[in-house]
């Protein structure tokens, strides 16, 4: 494995150059966009690294799988009542459908989808954002994630379209706190930095029937990692799922900080990050390097191995 995490290393920079570093929030146009890291880690605690692997970046929209696993923990279904469960087949920022569907997000892992859930987690807790930093820092065993201040307050200052959306949710009555709790929340979330390595332990949850390798304890049922990957494959590259499907085929997320986390049940997750996007926002290299994992490992999502069986069928 990790002859292959390094030859994938070696491909994935092939690309680099392709494709564009966010800059609708200037913080992050910032990044430099020759990064690229990989890492997997199995659900026996392997960990397998390559490239920039360590270096923390930018969670941006990753945080949505922590905030949809701590809104349904601590929720459970009454969610679905305040946000779908369906691709958008829109970019992941659109406002179009929230005024037609009378403010129901269509699923968590788009932003208005996110905010409410963010709203949820206002609700229920005193201080959110130090609650998911919290929930960061144990599952990855990495007491040194921080919250980075400089994107917090460049998303802050930029925030009309993230706001517009969280005002017309509150129009109808689907926002129950006030908007700035809400989007400050949300982009506390967001503005969590963590490297590759820390998210492949912190998401290895999803890969492992809930159970958390840093910890050894269960952190959420069996039932509830089978939908949460559910939702992943679905709407987690935004307006690219299917494209993502058919290339990578496996249950993933995507930020805008070039992040993409990527589970196969069972077994692993992983996580390849580079800053340069494609036109819906999602990390070049890093898909490119999760298509040519999925090709060593001869798993999709339709054909996973069960856990332990190396290579897995045709
Ligand atoms: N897709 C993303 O990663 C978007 C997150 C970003 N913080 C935003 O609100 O636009």
């Amino acid at each position: 494995m990790q002859s292959w995490v390094e030859e994938i290393d070696r491909r994935a920079r092939e690309t680099l150059g392709q494709g564009r570093v966010a800059d609708y929030i200037p913080a992050l146009a910032e990044q430099d966009a020759n990064r690229f890291g990989i890492a997997i880690c199995t659900n026996d605690g392997a960990r397998y690294t390559a490239g920039d692997a360590q270096e923390p970046f930018s969670i941006q929209s990753l945080s949505k799988v922590f905030l949809l696993t701590l809104a349904l923990r601590a929720h459970g279904d009454a969610l679905w009542q305040r946000v779908g469960l369906n691709p958008s087949g829109m970019p992941f920022n659109s406002l179009t459908q929230l005024e037609a569907e009378r403010g129901k997000p269509r699923n968590p892992f788009i932003n208005a989808g996110a905010i409410v859930v963010a709203d949820h987690l206002v609700s229920a807790f005193a201080t959110p954002s130090k609650h998911i930093q919290d929930i960061a820092r144990t599952l990855s065993g990495n007491a040194s994630i921080l919250i980075d201040r400089h994107v917090l307050a460049s998303e802050w200052q930029h925030r009309s379209r993230n706001a517009a959306m969280a005002y017309l949710m509150k129009a109808f009555g689907n926002i129950d706190n006030e908007v700035d709790a809400v989007l400050d929340a949300y982009f506390s979330c967001c503005s969590l930095r963590m490297s590759c390595l820390d998210l492949a332990v912190a998401m290895n949850y999803l890969a492992a029937d809930g159970h958390a390798l840093a910890t050894g304890k269960s952190f959420i049922t069996p039932d509830l990692a089978r939908r949460i990957n559910s939702i992943m494959f679905t709407c987690g590259m935004y307006d690219a799922a299917g494209d993502f499907a058919y290339r990578v085929g496996l249950p993933a997320k995507s930020g805008v900080g070039g992040g993409i986390v990527a589970i196969v049940p069972g077994r692993l997750s992983v996580c390849a990050w580079s800053p340069a996007l494609d036109a819906a926002g999602n990390s070049v290299a890093a898909q490119h390097a999760l298509e040519l994992l999925t090709d060593k490992l001869g798993v999709r999502i339709a054909n996973t191995a069960p856990a332990g069986v190396e290579g897995g069928s045709r």
